[in-house]
């Protein structure tokens, strides 16, 4: 039978199967501070241990301050909530990606960056943007505290078998147009909820086109349509990624996964429970006008007349009939697991050369990790956005949520390359705009939201 490349990354880890329920064997588990102290509690009072420890891996990055690390993280809680998760890893023998060392980061950036996500695995984390890491070709979902804990004990865990939807981008994209608009015009497309239950594969043209980072920023927004797991097929792309990663295979196993890792796409007849084809050629530059990730419009579109909208455009200060191409910020924000890659900043600033922050406007660049913190800086990068009056940050999730010192008055308006706009999501009252890193670094230097398009030009 022709299989999807879903189908084939569950039948190779089924370890029984009953129905459309199963047990799935877990390769790798990725853990953050935040989602993992009732996990080892649980672990404790149960007087269990973690199974195979060397298939874990910890960083802090959601609490974390984005400045002056070296003088300790100040916030009380956020100290506690780091401590615990380094004396809980000691304790349990997982490695901890220390706050003050060479490879800390945002989980989702990470795990791939270090050689940890390989194609072909299934991987899990206590984090809903766990999706993220199917841009490889591994099956990869978000789990609660408690499943981390299972994972962490039986290295195992029973799942409900999803539905299949594949997104076809066909043709090619426009220059100024990226990955991240492509993941807003599918969610805008399907709903916040319209990938529900499915595992969604993205394929076509412009994925094919798509660089790794491209890929995952994609990925990593399946879960804003309501897919648990994105997924590309690895291709040569991949592969070049994953090579000479930390913690890749190398040498004869290195051979053997390669030779595994091209069988895993969808077969040419394998059927899909839902179909979506998107003409690449026709996505603007995305920008949201909401407070969920759906409600999202082309730059130069008219926003909709529709009382669904009434109370977010309220909450966004925006009103039917105005286009999102105009209108004022005071903040900008680039980083987050979606949109804080090497690639994004280097998009980024390849907009601001020469130009510098409108005045009234903070605007934080958040480097996803110090891989790639390094990696900018040896580019020059840092001085770049630094000239140009932005502020260079210490990886970590900072503005993407605001559960560590990085966060926004009520009412102030930010352009960000995060993938949630809830309310609140920045700070209490604060209005935020999804889009992509060109049109935020574009809005940054404007002072208000514009179509980058017409600075390529
Ligand atoms: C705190 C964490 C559990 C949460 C998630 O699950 O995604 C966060 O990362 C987010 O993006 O909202
Ligand atoms: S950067 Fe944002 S979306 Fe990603 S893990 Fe952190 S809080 Fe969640």
């Amino acid at each position: 039978m022709q299989r999807t490349l879903y189908q084939k990354l569950w039948d190779a880890h089924v370890v029984v199967e009953s129905d459309d329920r199963a047990l799935l064997y877990i390769d790798r588990h990725l853990l953050h501070e935040v989602s993992t102290p009732q996990s080892f509690e649980a672990l404790r009072e149960d007087g269990l241990t973690v199974r195979r420890p060397e298939t874990q891996l910890a960083v802090a990055d959601h609490s974390v301050p984005t400045h002056d690390r070296a003088e300790g993280i100040k916030d009380s809680q956020a100290a506690a909530q780091v401590a615990l998760l380094e004396s809980n890893c000691a304790e349990f023998g997982i490695e901890y990606l220390r706050l003050d060392g060479e490879d800390q980061g945002i989980v989702h950036v990470i795990g791939p960056e270090q050689g940890f996500t390989l194609p072909g695995m299934t991987l899990v984390c206590g984090d809903s943007h766990t999706s993220t890491h199917g841009a490889f070709g591994a099956l990869a979902f978000g789990v609660g505290a408690s499943e981390c804990g299972t994972v962490m004990a039986t290295q195992a865990l029973w799942q409900a078998k999803a539905k299949t939807m594949r997104v076809t981008f066909t043709g090619k994209l426009q220059a100024g147009v990226s990955a991240k608009d492509m993941a807003l015009a599918f969610i805008g497309t399907v709903g916040a909820s319209g990938g529900s239950g499915y595992a969604t594969e993205f394929a076509g043209e412009a994925v094919q086109a798509l660089s790794m980072e491209g890929r995952m920023t994609l990925c990593n927004m399946a879960i804003e349509a309501g897919s648990r797991t994105g997924l590309v097929a690895p291709d040569v792309k991949t592969f070049a990624y994953v090579k000479g990663r930390p913690r890749a295979p190398h040498g004869a196993d290195w051979d053997a996964a390669i030779a595994y890792w091209r069988t895993l796409t969808s077969d040419a007849d394998a059927l899909f429970d839902s179909e979506i084809t998107i003409e690449s050629e026709t996505i603007a530059p995305q920008v949201t006008f909401g407070t969920s990730p759906d409600q999202v419009v082309s730059v130069r579109s008219l926003l909709p007349d529709d009382d669904r909208f009434a109370k977010p455009m309220r909450y966004m200060g925006v009103h039917a009939g105005e286009a999102m191409n105009g209108l004022t910020i005071d903040h900008a924000f680039i980083g987050s697991c979606t949109n804080g890659r090497i690639e994004d900043l280097r998009s980024a600033a390849s907009i601001i050369r020469g130009g510098h922050v409108a005045p009234g406007v903070r605007a934080l660049v958040v480097p996803g990790s110090m891989r790639v913190k390094a990696q900018a800086e040896s580019e020059g990068l840092d001085k770049l956005f630094l000239d140009a009056g932005f502020e260079w940050r210490e990886p970590g999730c900072s503005l993407c949520v605001a559960m560590n010192t990085d966060r926004l008055p009520a009412g102030a308006r930010c352009a960000s390359t995060s993938n949630r706009n809830f309310e609140g999501r920045q700070g209490a009252g604060a209005r935020t705009h999804l889009m992509s890193p060109v049109m935020v670094a574009a809005a940054a230097i404007s002072g208000r939201i514009v179509d980058v398009r017409e600075m390529l030009a």
